[in-house]
């Protein structure tokens, strides 16, 4: 099947409707990440039909629980989630974040590319990244266990603000270890990826 034909059945199994425009930018964003693949490691999945599972269609699973109006995605690596939701959510401020050069290198040519106006692109570890200003939600997809994002991350979240921790099974050990319980776990099922997907909540009011 082609990518435009399982990213449009993906969107639809997920009940999100996102303008041709925009499903042309997001193919046109696997295409960037394929080109750069040739030369530089940028993600190790470089199956065409699986990119559009598990780089767009894994990342735009989380829009529907997208409460916020700033999204900081650290550890974006190839700007995964952060490219593809501020593709799909214009009126969203998204930074994205990653400490290694070659890979923000990428992300600014996404960006420059794909004309993705309401993204920043910040190299930098992120313990040391001092913004101007908090972020509503901090999200991050196979960065760290949850333990280390929050402490990683903490100086970053709004008070009024939340973390999104995407995740596989289910992180009992993880939410264990944070000393996290009775936090918000939303199981998600993501066309055209079998394993197990949850979205993992974290209030940053105590
Ligand atoms: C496994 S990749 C995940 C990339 C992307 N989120 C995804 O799901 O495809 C983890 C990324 O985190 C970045 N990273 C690791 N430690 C970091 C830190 N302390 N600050 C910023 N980025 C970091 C790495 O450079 C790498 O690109």
């Amino acid at each position: 099947m082609s990518q435009e034909q399982l990213l449009g059945d993906g969107l639809s199994a997920l009940g999100l409707a996102l303008s041709r425009e925009t499903q042309e930018k997001l193919l046109e964003y696997l295409a960037l990440i394929s080109k750069w693949n040739k030369v530089h490691n940028l993600t190790a999945v470089r199956d065409p039909e699986e990119m559009v599972g598990l780089h767009l269609l894994d990342s735009l699973a989380v829009l529907p629980h997208l409460k916020c109006s700033t999204l900081l995605d650290v550890g974006s690596g190839a700007g995964l989630p952060g490219i593809p939701l501020a593709l799909a959510r214009p009126d969203l401020k998204v930074t994205i974040l990653d400490s290694s050069h070659k890979k923000t290198t990428f992300q600014r040519q996404a960006k420059a590319e794909l004309g993705i106006s309401n993204l920043e692109v910040v190299c930098s570890r992120v313990e040391q990244f001092k913004p101007a200003q908090q972020f509503d939600c901090v999200i991050s997809r196979a960065f760290s266990d949850i333990a280390e994002f929050l402490k990683l991350t903490a100086h970053l979240v709004e008070p009024d603000g939340h973390w999104l921790a995407m995740k596989g099974v289910y992180p009992y050990e993880e939410l264990a270890q944070a000393g996290l319980e009775n936090v918000e776990v939303v199981p998600l099922s993501v066309p055209g990826v079998e394993a197990h997907r949850h979205l993992v909540r974290i209030e940053a009011k105590k």
